[in-house]
């Protein structure tokens, strides 16, 4: 029998001001999938699901449900019909949730990318990690309805993802500055994706549009040329914080706390309740965090939370 097991780290979607088009990984925590290749098919299903640990069992064990299994299942379908491989064993899943579910952390993304960088491998690597993004978005339809590509690039691929196009897909990397680093807090409740983007506006006007794509450039320029002063005064977002914030129990003063302790910039990580933050030194960071940990700590709020200092991720989705 062979064995292969893949890791995939958190990331951070939107980064403020890009919402479902920015996106960026971090080095630690992420969930890891342990993939285990049987000559024997068991029932009519060629992947099935051994075991969910870290989950508390609110994971579902169906495979076409769970993320991790499901895309694996578009894999071996896509192989089959455009690389000539046609797949007759079985697929035995482990998953080891890592990250807290309903997070902000691109949860569901990191399992779908650490389910695809080890199915490639087992199977003679016939896909590029280009080609597997397609699939961990598909995944992402089934977490939480909606196929947004800025958790599953970046769990993919690594480094910061700008999503150019969906239709067709068109994703551009960019190497992060030397000097970043994010400071991301989880505190301990959850919120939905699926419910976040509920309350999100069908429509924005112009004027709040003009704001937001002039962020989005600037936040990408201040990335390309390792401005820290522009990408933090870039890190503003007019169209779903608004919206999503009084979701976040003590959101503001979180935020004002970061801001306060010397970070670059403090926004909702992916659709909450997480946040992050950027600073231009590893110091900075732990004392933002620190800071947005107390904040949530507050009488008013009374949340425990985690927190995470880590260098943006280059390597993203790997063999371990
Ligand atoms: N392997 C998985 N990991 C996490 N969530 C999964 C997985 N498979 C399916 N899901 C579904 O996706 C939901 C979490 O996705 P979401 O609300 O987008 O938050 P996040 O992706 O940040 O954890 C879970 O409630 C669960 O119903
Ligand atoms: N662009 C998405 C990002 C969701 O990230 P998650 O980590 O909360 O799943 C959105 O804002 O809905």
């Amino acid at each position: 029998m062979k064995t292969v097991k893949g890791f995939a780290s958190a990331t951070v979607g939107n980064v403020a001001c890009g919402f479902d088009v920015l996106g960026f990984a971090i080095t630690e925590p992420g969930d890891e999938v342990t993939l285990t290749l049987l000559d024997e098919r068991k029932k009519d299903c060629p992947v099935s699901i051994a075991s969910i640990t870290g989950d508390g069992g609110a994971l579902p064990l169906d495979p076409k449900k769970n993320t991790s299994s499901f895309v694996v299942l578009k894999f071996l379908e896509y192989i089959r019909t455009h690389k000539g491989v046609d797949f007759s064993g079985h697929i035995s899943l482990e998953l080891k949730k890592n990250l807290p579910l309903s997070s902000g952390m691109g949860s569901s993304a990191a399992s779908a990318a650490a389910a695809l960088v080890a199915a490639n491998e087992l199977l003679g690597q016939p896909c590029t990690k280009m080609e597997l993004v397609h699939f961990a978005i598909e995944g992402e339809r089934v977490a939480c309805g909606s196929a947004h590509a800025d958790n599953a690039a970046p769990a993919i691929l690594g480094n910061f993802v700008l999503i150019r196009s969906y239709t067709p897909l068109d994703l551009i990397t960019i190497p992060p500055p030397k000097d970043l680093f994010c400071t991301l807090v989880h505190p301990h409740t959850e919120l939905r994706t699926s419910f976040a983007r509920s309350v999100l506006p069908r429509a924005i006007p112009l004027k709040t549009a003009i704001q937001q794509w002039g962020n989005v450039g600037a936040l990408i320029t201040g990335l390309l040329t390792s401005d820290y002063e522009l990408i933090g005064r870039s890190l503003v977002d007019v169209v779903a914080e608004p919206k999503r914030a009084p979701l976040i129990p003590g959101f503001f003063d979180v935020k004002q706390a970061a801001l306060d302790a010397g970070a670059l910039g403090c926004s909702i990580a992916g659709s909450g309740p997480s946040l992050f933050a950027f600073s231009s030194s590893e110091k900075t960071a732990r004392e933002a965090g620190n800071a947005m940990q107390q904040a949530f700590l507050s009488p008013k709020t009374n949340l425990d939370s985690d927190m995470w200092v880590s260098r943006i991720c280059s390597e993203g989705a790997k063999i371990l």
